[in-house]
């Protein structure tokens, strides 16, 4: 690029026009400057500092503009549209319902009316023959004005009374003839005339405040939020920030109409940020002058933290009749899609997908973690193909009414729960190895079937390979980490079965109402996918079940008040946490659905264990291997699994070598080459175990 120098710029801070077009050029001040080939101004190193010719003015190209859709969001999608056609003919419809039924009441109202209606009637023209509002405006210029106007002003007006009357006669006596023909020669015109006419009077006789048709809708009208009202809630919050002189609020967007509330989007004075307004809910809910439970102030995440979204409920989210849980009458569930678990404040149904995820869920005593958990149980129990492991450790039996379909269930704040409780996740935990075993043959013999090495519907079907979807609850999970003697273990299998339990089938769903270091190992917390929090008590807590750092960001879940039952944060699910409320299911209802859910896994034949009366059956593969050894120092692997068959056909029917190794692995146990004989007295070494290893393994 050729270089003409033109001048230097030596003025600090200050834009100079260098071309002199008029316009003030973009330069690094006390730098050399120079007009490149294409007329630019470049810098001597041959670096670029104004922009090129033929390119849209810089302010356009750094401009972000946002642009507004052109048609509603409902008329992009065809589901939008078809609730939109289905309320406007459903609306329409029961209109015409309602007036219809309606009509005989109608019909002798307006009959009733109608005499009423011919006097206004006779009156109004009486009035407009006698020009009525003339008549006294020519009597106020006639007076005081001299005899001449006085005589021709009343002269006018009599003339204009002469001329209406005629008017007036002529057209009864037209309407009158007319009448009396349509009445002769076509019969039926007179009559829909006359009912017009009767209909007519009647409608004008009614009075005003008792219309003849009654409303089919009632409307409700709520108080429309304006930004005035917005501006005067934030500056009343007592932040300096926001009353300091020159300290803008601006509105990126109209105020506009969500659901059933008012969303504004609102851009904080500079230096503020969506936490400080979040913080202050109940502030901001005063001086909007709108119930608690109304004002719901949000970040918007995926803009900048100085932008807050406002969204106000035209009534309190925990007062707002809240829709049926879409699984209580009828439907059944396929668990690798996602399952309605809650609405959010503006009525929208919140699912969560449970395959691939675990679960947490943390709050105060009765703020509806029971319910929340319940929901999950019901929505698993309604795919027949899930496994149910229900674990309730305070004992008061609130999961009572699913143990018809649990595989494996306690209750109790004794030892026992605890211990089937340990049985239980000790079993799944040697699972993850058996199935991560039988994951990885599959996807080598047959990538198609497992393309990411994970579970997939088809697999966890399939009940020869073991890789059913488990779904383990264990409610107030705090007494087992909080138990010395249960402690250690414990947060080594939840740990491990969170981490690589999701790709393998497996699912933990942990509640507690004590979500603290010491109640809930890190290990654990960290780890969790989805996240559901009601109302709790302080950030620690808070961000124990939301994750690090959400109280900073604003997600408080310590805003709820006592009467928000069942409303929470629930994160993991999209990109923001939501606040929504759990769908209400009690106690009886949830004893319906677990009936329909009995029924499903009957077809299925899946109802397994506890459901079926069987005692949990507690597997421990080393102890199973050595009893199966008998007294021979040494077994080959195909020997072992014969006899395991044979020992434990539930259980170890089609075990493959590689499952016996994997399942063995976390004992310490390995294979080897043996020297064993066949049935047929051959000696030879093949791949086996050695009795010594297993029962130094299994006394340790
Ligand atoms: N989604 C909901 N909709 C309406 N009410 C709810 C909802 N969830 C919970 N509640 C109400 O809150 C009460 C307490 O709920 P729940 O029993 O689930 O609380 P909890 O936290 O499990 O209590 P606890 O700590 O005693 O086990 C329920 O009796 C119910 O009335």
């Amino acid at each position: 690029m050729s270089l003409e120098p033109i001048e230097r710029a030596e003025v600090e801070g200050e834009l100079v026009d260098l071309d002199h077009d008029g316009e003030p050029d973009v330069f690094r001040p006390g730098r050399d400057v120079a007009k490149g080939s294409g007329g630019e101004l470049v810098e001597h190193t041959g670096q670029q500092v104004d922009q090129p010719a033929g390119r849209a003015p810089i302010e356009l190209r750094v401009r972000r503009i946002e642009r507004r859709p052109l048609v509603p969001e409902w008329a992009t999608s065809a589901e939008g549209v078809r609730e939109v056609v289905v309320f406007a003919a459903g609306h329409a419809g029961h209109v015409v319902a309602f007036h219809m039924i309606r009509l005989p009441l109608y019909g002798g109202k307006v009959l009733a009316w109608c005499p009423v209606g011919l006097a206004r009637l006779v009156a109004a023209g009486a009035r407009w023959v006698l020009d009525a509002e003339g008549h006294a405006m020519r009597r106020q210029v006639a007076k005081g004005s001299d005899p001449d106007t006085h005589l021709r002003v009343r002269a006018e007006g009599r003339a204009l009374v002469r001329r209406r009357a005629t008017m007036a006669a002529v057209l009864v006596g037209l309407v009158a003839t007319g009448g009396v023909l349509a009445g002769l020669l076509v019969p039926l015109v007179a009559y829909l005339a006359a009912a017009g006419a009767v209909v007519a009077l009647g409608l004008a006789g009614a009075p005003k405040d008792k219309p003849i048709a009654s409303r089919a809708v009632v409307v409700e009208r709520y108080v429309r939020l304006t930004s005035e009202m917005v501006e005067r809630g934030l500056r009343s919050l007592g932040l300096a920030a926001m009353t300091a002189k020159g300290a803008r609020i601006e509105f990126p967007a109209p105020i506009q109409r969500d659901g059933p509330g008012w969303r504004a989007e609102v851009d904080l004075p500079f230096g503020m940020t969506a936490t400080d307004v979040i913080e202050r809910r109940d502030r901001l809910a005063a001086g909007l002058r709108r119930p608690l439970g109304c004002v719901w102030p949000e970040p918007a995440s995926d803009e900048h933290p100085g932008r807050l979204v406002v969204w106000v409920g035209d009534v309190p989210m925990n007062k707002a009749k809240a829709p049926e849980w879409p699984l209580l009458r009828a439907g059944k569930v396929d668990i690798f899609k996602p399952v309605p678990f809650m609405i959010d404040q503006r009525m929208r149904p919140v699912g969560i997908d449970l395959v691939f995820w675990n679960m947490l869920i943390g709050a105060m005593p009765r703020m509806g973690k029971t319910f929340a958990l319940r929901l999950v149980v019901l929505a698993a129990a309604l795919d027949p193909y899930v496994q149910l492991r229900l674990f309730e450790l305070k004992g008061t039996g609130d999961l009572g009414m699913c143990e018809p379909v649990a595989h494996h269930y306690a209750s109790g704040a004794g030892v026992d729960a605890k211990e089937a409780t340990m049985a239980s996740l000790r079993d799944l935990y040697q699972q993850l190895e058996t199935r991560a075993a039988t994951i990885t043959r599959i996807a080598k013999e047959n990538p198609a079937a497992c393309p990411e090495n994970k579970v997939t519907p088809d697999l966890s079907r399939d009940p020869r390979l073991g890789l059913g979807i488990v779904l383990a609850m264990i409610d107030e999970c705090q007494e087992i980490y909080s138990d010395k003697e249960y402690r250690e273990e414990a947060e080594k299998l939840t740990e491990g079965i969170i981490k690589r339990g999701p790709a393998l089938g497996i699912i933990l769903v942990l509640a507690t109402q004590r979500p603290d270091a010491k109640s809930l190992p890190t290990g654990v917390s960290a780890n969790v996918g989805i996240r559901f929090c009601l109302r709790v008590m302080g950030q620690l807590e808070n961000d124990m079940v939301l994750g690090t750092s959400s109280y900073k960001a604003g997600i408080r879940a310590t805003t709820f008040t006592a009467s928000d039952k069942g409303i929470g944060y629930l994160a993991g699910v999209v990109d923001d946490p939501v606040i929504g409320r759990t769908y209400g299911v009690d106690g009886p209802a949830a004893e319906k659905v677990v009936k329909r859910a009995r029924l499903l896994r009957e077809q299925a034949g899946t109802l397994t264990g506890h459901a079926i009366g069987e005692a949990q059956i507690v597997v421990n593969v080393a102890e199973d291997v050595a009893a199966v050894f008998g007294d021979e120092p040494k077994l080959w692997t195909t020997t072992i699994l014969e006899r395991l068959t044979g020992y434990r056909p539930e259980v170890y029917t089609g075990w493959t070598p590689e499952q016996l190794a994997a399942a063995l692995k976390p004992y310490g146990i390995t294979s080897g080459q043996v020297w064993g004989t066949t049935a047929e007295g051959k000696g030879a070494n093949r791949q086996g175990y050695v009795l010594d290893a297993i029962t130094r393994a299994t006394r340790s």
